[in-house]
């Protein structure tokens, strides 16, 4: 399920809110009163989203797009904004993965990953309520049950062996960081299409992932205005961009029709919405198929992690599923606004019991009151 308009008001909400907290360095204790404020806001002056979201296929220009655009133009569906928005869908379509709720390939993945290694799942890949496609169980799963296996062989990491070698060394010579580095991986590999060996994979990945990185500069001050996730989103594409300078200097090997950015919104969006850290590896960074299906829950705290009993990525359900259920596991205690900034989805409503807001504070050691109010800031846990 992607946010509704009330969970992206009430987000917008409280981050204006924010604002005015912002202004008084002991304003941490409003913290509730903005929660209800937003609330009252919330409730009071908007119109149910289910009958906007149910009618958007009047918008027949925007039917390719996710459904996140979409809420961000219902949102302000009642003004003349919309035809503003509307400008936005002239973007270049991604020539690899699929649609973001299709699963025409996936039993293509299905299939190949059991052939090169996958042990037999008790989940199958279906439509799901919530995060378009997700894992759902086929048999009754214990609570405690170990899941997956994903072997190693089966993980892109930076250290994935290139299709396109010369490509690979270029930039193991810069000294590239993982992250440009795998987003650059996922490019060379997905533009070879069937000859290279994640084909299946990759055309299972959302053609545009939700992300934040397909948002306008203006839909980011509009909707985020006041907000530290805005900040956070303009460094992401800023860092997006400047990945760019590389390959420059190598048009042969990267040419411009292939590495540009909207293949690298794309693989970068990629990249935020599925790439897993890997404890038990020493904190590694890999794209797991298979496990990158799994949507996640506020409800369930059981991660994705390596075992090495097992010597493959697994997690343990923390609860029983029945046939049918969907499967989830947690993205990590986050705010809505940081599943936002890197999944594209804000969870229903007072789901989350990790959501929180962010109060940059500061307090003057000329303030009268220094002693007292560093005093109270401590008691909740916070510096000045
Ligand atoms: C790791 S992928 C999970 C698989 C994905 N649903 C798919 O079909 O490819 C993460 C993406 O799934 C979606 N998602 C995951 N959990 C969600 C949730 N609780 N609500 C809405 N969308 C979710 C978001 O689009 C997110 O960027």
């Amino acid at each position: 399920m992607q946010p509704s308009k009330t969970t992206i008001i009430h987000f917008i909400a409280s981050q204006i809110l924010f604002i005015f907290c912002g202004i008084n360095p002991l304003t941490v204790f409003l913290c509730e009163a903005m929660a209800e404020a937003s609330r009252i806001f919330h409730t009071t002056l908007l119109p149910a989203f289910s009958h906007l979201h149910n009618n958007r296929n009047s918008h027949t220009s925007f039917t390719t797009f996710p459904l996140k655009r979409h809420v961000l133009q219902c949102s302000v569906s009642t003004t003349n904004e919309t035809a503003t928005t509307k400008t936005t869908v002239t973007q270049k379509v991604i020539p690899w993965g699929c649609d973001i709720d299709s699963l025409e390939n996936a039993s293509d993945l299905q299939k190949w990953l059991s052939e090169s290694g996958l042990p037999p799942q008790k989940m199958g890949i279906q439509k799901v309520e919530v995060g378009e496609r997700g894992l759902v169980a086929l048999k009754n799963i214990r609570k405690g049950e170990k899941l997956l296996f994903v072997p190693p062989s089966l993980f892109i990491t930076a250290d994935s062996e290139w299709s396109c070698p010369e490509a690979g060394e270029v930039l193991k010579q810069y000294s590239v960081p993982d992250w440009p580095l795998l987003a650059t991986y996922l490019i060379s590999e997905a533009s070879l299409q069937r000859s290279s060996r994640w084909s299946n994979y990759i055309s299972a990945l959302p053609r545009q992932p939700y992300s934040l990185l397909y948002w306008t500069r203006a839909e980011l001050d509009r909707y985020l205005e006041a907000s530290q996730i805005r900040e956070r989103a303009i460094e992401r594409i800023t860092n997006v961009i400047g990945t760019l300078r590389i390959f420059s200097k190598y048009p042969d090997l990267f040419p411009e029709e292939i590495f540009n950015i909207e293949t690298f919104k794309w693989s970068f969006g990629i990249l935020f919405s599925r790439l897993v850290r890997l404890p038990s590896m020493d904190g590694r960074v890999a794209l797991v198929p298979w496990a990158d299906m799994l949507n996640h829950s506020c409800e369930v705290e059981t991660f994705l992690d390596y075992d090495k009993s097992s010597q493959g990525v697994v997690f343990t359900t923390d609860q029983p599923y029945q046939p049918g259920e969907q499967v989830f596991i947690s993205y990590g205690k986050k705010s809505n606004g940081e599943l936002l900034l890197s999944y594209g989805f804000v969870p229903k409503e007072g789901t989350n019991p990790s959501d929180s807001v962010e109060l940059p504070l500061s307090l003057k050691k000329s303030d009268k009151c220094y002693k007292e109010k560093l005093e109270a800031l401590r008691k909740h846990g916070l510096s000045a």
